[in-house]
């Protein structure tokens, strides 16, 4: 997908440079400087264009078999809980999993909120942060067993994994950087849902617990995939197979957290973790936001592909407003 992208680039360029040479504008009259800055600036539009289609392109379309309106239509049945999604001014976003009587399990409605806070995401163009969380001081317990019993047919349970893989996707690429927060539990697919994040924070006596053995299961939500390249096959292998209850001291020593929290309440917690969030988000939002563009394209890309990409990125920024002002200021960098 994305590597795709990386190679349309240079097709972008010819486009660009197509698109002006039959133009009659002005930009054919005005100096050859001008020209130069016209140009680029188409190319940048063209770039940006690119690394967003990119990044909202699913992994399923109906050439996999999925039906989207089918599954939509279905996970409608199944009400409860909610997805809400607050957009502060420094740019961090918290995003709660709302369904405390149920752990925060996901019902039918919850997935499709999920879908749309997605894309609201994309769209928040001032983003730089994100801070996923469950109500009630726990994470998530995964998909609502009732909604699992109901959707026990083998076209419902596949289009409910492709329409997780493709949501928890482009929450992954998402060009802020994620964080999950785990109070208590993140059971099956919470904590799939912990995996699509950029890090994971964990407070005092929390448990990340892939179960899917114990259902006669693997991860369908992309957990399996994300895990392996968070802690390495074989670790990956050890918890998925041994449905291992993962607390806070295993997350450290396997690298799937960041960090053990010393708030166990909701809002300590919450401060906590939006502390040690502004330390990367600090900074001009088209940078924070490219920072992770480069990343995201370095873990999903072959090598070339991804320094294409990245070459692109970072031409959004060479000679931008916060390169000129840094250059403005003091580059000594005490
Ligand atoms: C691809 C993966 C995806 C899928 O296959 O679709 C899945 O995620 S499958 C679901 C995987 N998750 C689980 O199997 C977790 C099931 N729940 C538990 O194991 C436990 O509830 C817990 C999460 C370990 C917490 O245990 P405990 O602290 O003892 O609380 P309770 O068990 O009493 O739960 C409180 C309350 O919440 C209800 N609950 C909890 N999890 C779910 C769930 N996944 N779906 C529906 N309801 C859930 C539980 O039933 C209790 O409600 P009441 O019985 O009404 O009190």
């Amino acid at each position: 997908m994305l590597g795709q992208f990386a190679a349309d680039s240079s097709a972008s360029v010819q486009s660009v440079c197509k698109r002006l040479a039959h133009t009659g504008e002005a930009a054919c009259r005005s100096t050859s400087a001008e020209m130069v800055i016209f140009i680029w600036k188409n190319l940048l539009q063209t770039t940006k264009e690119r690394i967003l289609q990119q990044r909202r392109m699913s992994v399923y379309s109906q050439a996999h078999g999925y039906e989207e309106e089918l599954i939509k239509k279905k996970l409608q049945q199944f009400a409860g809980g909610s997805i809400n999604l607050t957009k502060e001014d420094n740019g961090i976003g918290i995003l709660t999993l709302n369904n405390p009587k149920s752990m925060n399990a996901f019902t039918g409605t919850m997935m499709l909120e999920l879908q749309e806070k997605v894309t609201e995401l994309e769209n928040w163009k001032d983003g730089k942060g994100l801070i996923i969380y469950g109500a009630g001081n726990t994470f998530c317990s995964g998909s609502d067993l009732n909604v699992v019993k109901a959707m026990s047919k083998f076209q419902d349970g596949m289009n409910m994994c492709m329409f997780m893989q493709n949501t928890l996707t482009r929450l992954m690429r998402l060009p802020l950087i994620s964080v999950a927060l785990v109070q208590g539990k993140a059971i099956g697919g919470g904590a799939e849902l912990t995996t699509a994040c950029d890090f994971r924070l964990m407070t005092p006596g929390s448990e990340i617990r892939f179960v899917h053995k114990l259902m006669g299961l693997v991860p369908g939500w992309g957990g399996g995939a994300r895990l392996v390249r968070i802690v390495g096959s074989r670790a990956a292998l050890q918890l998925l197979s041994g449905a291992t209850r993962v607390d806070t001291e295993r997350a450290l020593h396997l690298g799937l957290s960041e960090e053990t929290l010393s708030s166990s309440d909701e809002a300590g917690a919450l401060e906590e973790a939006r502390a040690w969030l502004s330390q990367y988000t600090e900074g001009p939002v088209s940078v924070i936001r490219a920072a992770k563009e480069v990343v995201a394209g370095g873990r999903e890309l072959p090598l070339e592909a991804a320094l294409r990409t990245e070459k692109d990125i970072f031409g959004t920024l060479w000679g931008g407003p916060a390169n000129l002002q840094a250059l403005a200021r003091s580059l000594k960098h005490k």
